[in-house]
């Protein structure tokens, strides 16, 4: 392997977030076939059907093409999981899959299209950048994520919540106009986790935690983003939806939780406080605004999902600190 190719192993792994690292490996694989199609993809829950989050594509396919692209993927990622196939490498072919894989577990797939790869060094080449595109991934995501309930930690929700306020993603209306996408975020906090766990133990708080967490999963989309924000309590970014579709999404997954049975324990609740991501805010006051209506919940007697700008209309709440006044003086 030559120099050249040491330089580009550094670059992948100096990379410090997921994203950074999705796109240095899909360009040093584009490297090696300019002329073929990637398509990388993303298992959001190891070993498990149909949660593939496609990570990047050649920007060439309409919509309708990427979803027949995708959905067929999907079968061929899901038959591979069923076999446990280690790696699909068919030189006559000219489409190839690369399961990735880390400590056994399987968590994505690399899909190189219309190229058949029969230069030896650059097979040589390509193990290595997905060798160590899959070991960093590994690494980063156990930094990234809370040991217990596998979710999002605070220090990747810091970092996340900081960049999406500083950022504004625009969506295309159908006239060419653009307008900032919205997103809200929920605050979500166990109802009696004290007594839960003075009545069960430590153990079993930590599997109702555990479970939570699982059904968060399960009743989220993929592209929300959950966070375990601290011992039970939960944060969650929901993308791209108004204030009216998160309070709905919000009160499903809340009458989900009162109506699930966790083993040993029984009923568990949660109550909730949302709010709107606003640009040029400050994290701390969205975190704050979340806050205040999850108290309020609270006092209402638990078990209930709020909103913050409900909340505020019907003058119910004051506002919580730095709302009015979003620069922060030291
Ligand atoms: N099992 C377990 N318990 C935890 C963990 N982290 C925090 N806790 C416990 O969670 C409990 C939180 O209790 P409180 O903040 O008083 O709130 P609560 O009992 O849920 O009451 P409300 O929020 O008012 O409904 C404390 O007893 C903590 O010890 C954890 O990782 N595992």
């Amino acid at each position: 392997m030559s120099y050249y190719y040491h330089e580009q192993i550094i670059q992948l792994t100096a990379q410090i977030d997921a994203e950074g690292l999705h796109d240095t490996f899909v360009q040093l694989v584009k490297g090696l076939f300019p002329d073929a199609e990637i398509r990388l993809y993303n298992n959001r829950l190891p070993a498990s059907h149909g949660h593939y989050e496609l990570l990047h594509l050649s920007p060439t396919l309409s919509q309708d093409e990427l979803k027949s692209q995708v959905s067929q993927d999907t079968q061929l990622l899901d038959a591979l999981i069923k076999e446990h196939a280690s790696i699909e490498f068919d030189l006559s072919q000219d489409q190839i899959v690369y399961p990735l894989m880390a400590r056994n577990l399987y968590f994505g797939a690399l899909i190189i299209d219309g190229h058949a790869i029969e230069d030896l060094d650059k097979q040589t080449v390509l193990a290595a950048y997905i060798a160590i595109y899959s070991n960093q991934l590994n690494l980063l995501r156990t930094s990234n994520h809370d040991a217990l309930t596998g979710l999002f930690n605070r220090q990747t929700f810091d970092g996340t919540l900081n960049k999406l306020l500083s950022t504004t993603e625009h969506r295309r209306n159908q006239d060419g106009s653009e307008e900032p996408h919205r997103h809200c975020f929920a605050m979500l906090d166990i109802d009696h986790f004290k007594r839960l766990n003075d009545n069960f133990g430590h153990l079993i708080g930590d599997e109702v935690l555990l479970t939570l967490a699982q059904l968060m999963q399960k009743c989220f989309r993929d592209e929300d983003m959950l966070f375990r924000y601290g011992g039970e309590e939960f944060v969650i970014i929901i993308k791209r939806v108004d204030l009216a579709m998160a309070g709905s999404v919000l009160e499903r997954f809340r009458q989900l939780v009162e109506n699930h049975y966790f083993p040993q324990v029984g009923r568990v609740t949660i109550s909730i406080g949302y709010t709107q991501l606003v640009d040029n805010v400050l994290p701390t006051t969205i975190i704050g605004r979340a806050d205040k209506a999850l108290y309020h919940s609270k006092e209402l007697g638990r078990n209930k999902a709020s909103c913050y700008e409900t909340l505020i209309e019907q003058n119910k709440l004051d506002e919580a600190p730095g709302a009015s006044n979003d620069i922060e003086l030291f």
